[in-house]
């Protein structure tokens, strides 16, 4: 590189959800100080856009201190993105890129060609094992994968075009949310249909969220000091979207989401698990195909699949999508067992319940006991109190500590692990008398985190892999 070049410094990490899209800045670190540390890079800047296909646009800034007094001013006053500075642009997630690119020498001095490279959440990677450079050919397979992930992968292809124009020089990389669940076994990836269909048209159990759940595993491995190969979790990562995962010596087991992020738990606008047929008596046009002009990106997907994706979930049952909203309107300390009949939000809250108890109970047996820690993670996970305590007392029966009504009220997820249940003896449950903790904890994941970490950790193996610019 010669000298009049600016320094490439810094990784930008896109994580592109249905209607945010959640952008960190983070400088990469030498590794003396990264083997010292434990990562390989540090966190600088943070900027969570939300609301985006329906304004008002929302943008939070939070960053590191030596950033703090522009960025973090930013946060308390969010002038920025108020009337004049161009947040009314936003218009989807390609345009909430630029606005934040355009207002980043602003917030904190920092001068945009100083990005050597940007990582991108795929939700859905479909056969790709590992992170991959954006090229022609890894941009059309992702563009291929869109109809399964209706919700994400358009709104990150978008991201990724941005990006590429607005930074030549940095290398895009997709990171995805599928690489986690690979281990699962075929037994529970497969579906009862005929193989040769299912093989032929990759329909299987994919699994998502896998990012937050290898961020979580690793977490939660150095909270107890013990080696994450070892360990063996049910975490729960609840957000816009929800899943559960059984991790087993360190691999994922099973997951509730399946060949796209619908199946499993309900979610903010998604039904979670129906009875497929369920479908056909919701609309007789269920199968036409729709071209939402709203949609991040233009896929076809099916009446049906748009309901289910996003006309359902908490905003179809109660007209809101914040689950705190949800919670506090539920009448919790309500004992009558009629009271979901009458209050949408305590239907929903309770269904969200069952659900989470569904994937605990199975996985439970499919770890024969053996777990360490139940975590919760995510925007609800990680913040609903409420939600904790009724999940927490729930399972008790299956040998898990006490939650503690302290701990539990003062997690927020502001801590990187921390433990909500009572320190208590240790209840075997498992087979041959192994005696695992049972420790309820609560983790605040970061996938951003997760991808920027993993990509400064060897940046040599990006420079084989030949990027694209068209
Ligand atoms: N204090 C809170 N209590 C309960 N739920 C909350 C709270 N704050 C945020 N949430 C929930 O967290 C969700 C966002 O979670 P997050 O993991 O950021 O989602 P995503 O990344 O999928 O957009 C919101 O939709 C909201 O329902
Ligand atoms: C896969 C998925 O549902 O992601 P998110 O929760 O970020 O929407
Ligand atoms: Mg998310």
């Amino acid at each position: 590189m010669s000298s009049d070049q600016p320094r490439r410094d810094l990784i930008l990490a896109a994580n592109a959800g249905s209607s945010s899209l959640k952008i960190t800045l983070f400088t990469t670190l030498d590794p003396e100080v990264a083997k010292e540390r434990g990562r390989s890079v540090e966190f600088v800047l943070n900027c969570s856009i939300s609301s985006i296909m329906s304004p008002p646009v929302k943008a939070v800034f939070k960053s590191r201190s030596s950033f703090d007094d522009k960025a973090n001013k930013k946060e308390q006053d969010p002038g920025l993105g108020q009337e004049g500075d161009g947040r009314d642009k936003v218009k989807d997630h390609e345009t909430a890129f630029q606005w934040f690119l355009g207002c980043l020498k602003e917030v904190a001095s920092i001068d945009k060609e100083r990005i050597g490279w940007v990582c991108h959440r795929v939700v859905h990677g479909g056969d790709y094992h590992d992170p991959v450079v954006i090229t022609e050919e890894s941009y059309h397979d992702i563009e291929h994968l869109s109809d399964l992930a209706p919700l994400h992968n358009g709104a990150a292809l978008s991201v990724i075009q941005a990006c590429i124009k607005a930074l030549p020089n940095a290398k895009s990389i997709a990171y995805f949310d599928t690489t986690f669940h690979r281990p699962i076994p075929p037994h529970i990836a497969s579906y009862a249909i005929k193989q040769e269909v299912a093989e032929k048209r990759g329909l299987k159990k994919y699994g998502f969220h896998g990012l937050s759940y290898s961020y979580i595993l690793r977490a939660v491995a150095k909270h107890l000091g013990k080696p994450p190969e070892e360990l063996n979790l049910i975490a729960l990562h609840l957000g816009s979207g929800a899943s559960a995962c059984a991790i087993k010596n360190g691999e994922s087991l099973d997951t509730s989401m399946g060949l796209t992020p619908l199946s499993g738990l309900p979610g903010a606008t998604r039904s979670g698990a129906i009875d497929p047929s369920l479908i056909f008596h919701y609309t007789n046009r269920a199968g036409r195909i729709t071209h939402d002009p709203k949609s991040a990106a233009h896929v076809g997907v099916s009446l049906a699949e748009e309901i289910l994706n996003k006309d359902s979930g908490w905003k179809a049952m109660t007209g809101t999508t914040d689950f705190a909203t949800i919670s506090s309107k539920a009448e919790l300390s309500n004992p009558d067992p009629t009271i979901s009949s009458r209050n949408p939000n305590r239907l929903a809250f309770d269904l969200f319940v069952d659900a989470i108890l569904n994937c605990i109970g199975s996985y439970h047996l499919k770890l024969e006991g053996q777990v360490d820690a139940l975590v919760f993670a995510g925007g609800i996970g990680e913040r609903s109190v409420e939600l904790r305590e009724v999940v927490g007392r729930r399972v008790r029966c299956l040998g898990y500590q006490r939650l503690d009504g302290e701990r539990n009220g003062s997690a927020d997820g502001s801590v990187e692990v921390v433990q909500v249940s009572e320190e208590g003896s240790e209840i075997s449950l498992g087979v041959e008398g192994e005696q695992r903790k049972k420790r309820i904890l609560v983790c605040h994941t970061d996938e951003q985190f997760e991808m920027a970490n993993d990509c400064a950790s060897d940046t040599s193996r990006w420079e084989k892999q030949h990027s694209s610019t068209g």
